[in-house]
């Protein structure tokens, strides 16, 4: 087997997200927890992801990490690359967006890139360059206001132009829309004039298809996962991917199950108010008590649980709530002291037996793995959008992850996750 296209992600849910629709095509994906160890084997699959945690570390270092993940790629084969960053285009004016695809565009010889967040499914759409979430366009979005890659902006040009040092360029949407050929004659105009860095509408999956269809030659390609989507429909339409590639037998797991929550947004508020309403039984974490008292009840509390009930424990709570923390303790701190109580209570939860594990946020889904020490996992059905089952080993036992960003999924996420894998 060889990788026919080989991924690298700036975070670990958006990692899950791009594997997720990959694998909607029933193809074998593989998800890697970070930069793996060791060097490929021969057992590599047609998608090889590599999540990272690149979004937003200064930019020399995410461009050596993703280098190194573009070289472990090229060293399994794979004949293509895929650059995943988030369908909101979170970045600031110096990175990481546009210096890494430049760095991967120079390191894999390719010219000419295109980036297209647009993921229709979830509400983000581009427009004559111009990126909407939902109906709003994305700088008058709750993006906003993000702490760390606050989208003042929605216009993907201007948002990139300071990010590359070469020329941006934009194929709108009645270029898609007219089809494949006519947007390769307009990445070949934009060459002509020296633009390597093309922007592209998409409101549609039909769009993204057509894209797919136009671009799918190109050494790299970059954008939310979407657009990769619509890759393994080509690559099994014209053979490069036979329909017998092998696909994921998802093990038989035991019923305990915990749900650990460290996304604030306000989809995993909902999300995890449905779920206590429910009657799951629930701690919630406040990060200024663990400051005070360490995690000793939240561990003893986890104990005495039945966890075939899938208990949570979380420290989703309101802007106010999360100011107050950090007021106090540094947003930093804050942070850290959540996410090491979750990832101690995922171990906690392992060593009881639970095999089954739900959890909300990007980073705190990075310490959860982390602490379980799942560096590599097969990637099965979705629960919701870009939201997947994922199956790995921890401590020599086989367990279900799956990781949520924090807008993604409906309000009943929680259980609806729980539900999909027992079926
Ligand atoms: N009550 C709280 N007070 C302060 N900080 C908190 C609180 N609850 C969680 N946190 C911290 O907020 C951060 C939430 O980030 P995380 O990436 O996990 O979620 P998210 O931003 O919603 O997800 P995504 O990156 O997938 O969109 C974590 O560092 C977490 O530890
Ligand atoms: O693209 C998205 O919105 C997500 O996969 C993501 O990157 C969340 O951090």
């Amino acid at each position: 087997m060889t990788v026919v296209l080989g991924c690298i992600a700036d975070d670990f849910t958006g990692a899950t997200d791009l594997a997720g629709l990959l694998a909607r095509s029933g193809v074998r994906v593989r998800l890697h927890m970070g930069l793996p160890d060791d060097a490929p084997g021969d057992d590599v699959a047609p998608f090889e992801v590599i999540a990272l945690k690149t979004r937003t570390l200064p930019v020399a270092e995410a461009l050596e990490q993703t280098r190194a993940a573009a070289q472990w790629l090229q060293a399994a084969g794979a004949g293509r690359y895929f650059w995943k960053y988030c369908s909101t285009f979170d970045s600031t004016e110096t990175g990481n967006i546009g210096p890494v695809a430049q760095a991967l565009m120079s390191d894999l010889g390719a010219a000419q890139t295109i980036y297209c967040p647009a993921f229709p499914e979830n509400g983000r759409r581009v427009f004559m360059g111009n990126l909407f979430v939902g109906q709003q366009p994305l700088a008058e979005s709750p993006m906003r206001d993000h702490p760390l890659t606050p989208m003042r902006d929605s216009d993907l040009t201007r948002l990139l132009a300071p990010q590359v040092s070469g020329q941006v360029g934009l194929i709108d949407h009645p270029v898609v829309e007219a089809g494949p050929q006519s947007i390769r004659t307009a990445l070949a105009a934009l060459a002509a004039e020296g633009r390597a860095h093309i922007v592209i509408d998409a409101i549609r999956d039909g769009d993204l298809e057509t894209i797919a269809a136009a671009c799918r030659e190109m050494p790299l390609i970059t954008g939310g996962s979407a657009l990769a989507m619509a890759l393994p429909g080509l690559y099994l339409a014209d053979g490069t991917l036979s329909a017998d590639a092998p696909r994921l037998v998802p093990p038989v797991l035991g019923a305990g199950a915990v749900v650990l929550s460290g996304s604030c947004s306000a989809m995993t508020n909902r999300q995890v108010a449905l779920y206590l309403d429910s009657g799951a039984p629930g701690f919630r974490l406040d990060p200024l008590d663990l400051a005070r008292n360490g995690n000793n009840a939240v561990l003893d509390w986890l104990a005495a649980q039945d966890l075939a009930q899938a208990p949570i424990i979380y420290a989703t709570a309101n802007p106010e709530s999360v100011r107050a923390a950090q007021d106090q303790l540094g947003v930093v701190r804050a942070g850290e002291i959540v996410e090491e109580t979750l990832a101690a209570c995922a171990i906690a939860a392992r060593d009881r037996g639970a095999q089954r594990f739900v959890v909300a946020g990007g980073e705190t889904s990075g310490a959860v793995t982390r602490a379980l020490d799942v560096s590599r996992m097969d990637v099965g059905a979705e629960i919701a959008p870009g939201v997947p089952w994922c199956f790995g080993r921890s401590a020599g036992t086989e367990l279900a992850l799956t990781l949520k960003s924090g807008n993604f999924g409906t309000e009943s996420f929680f259980a609806d996750a729980l539900e999909r894998l027992s079926t």
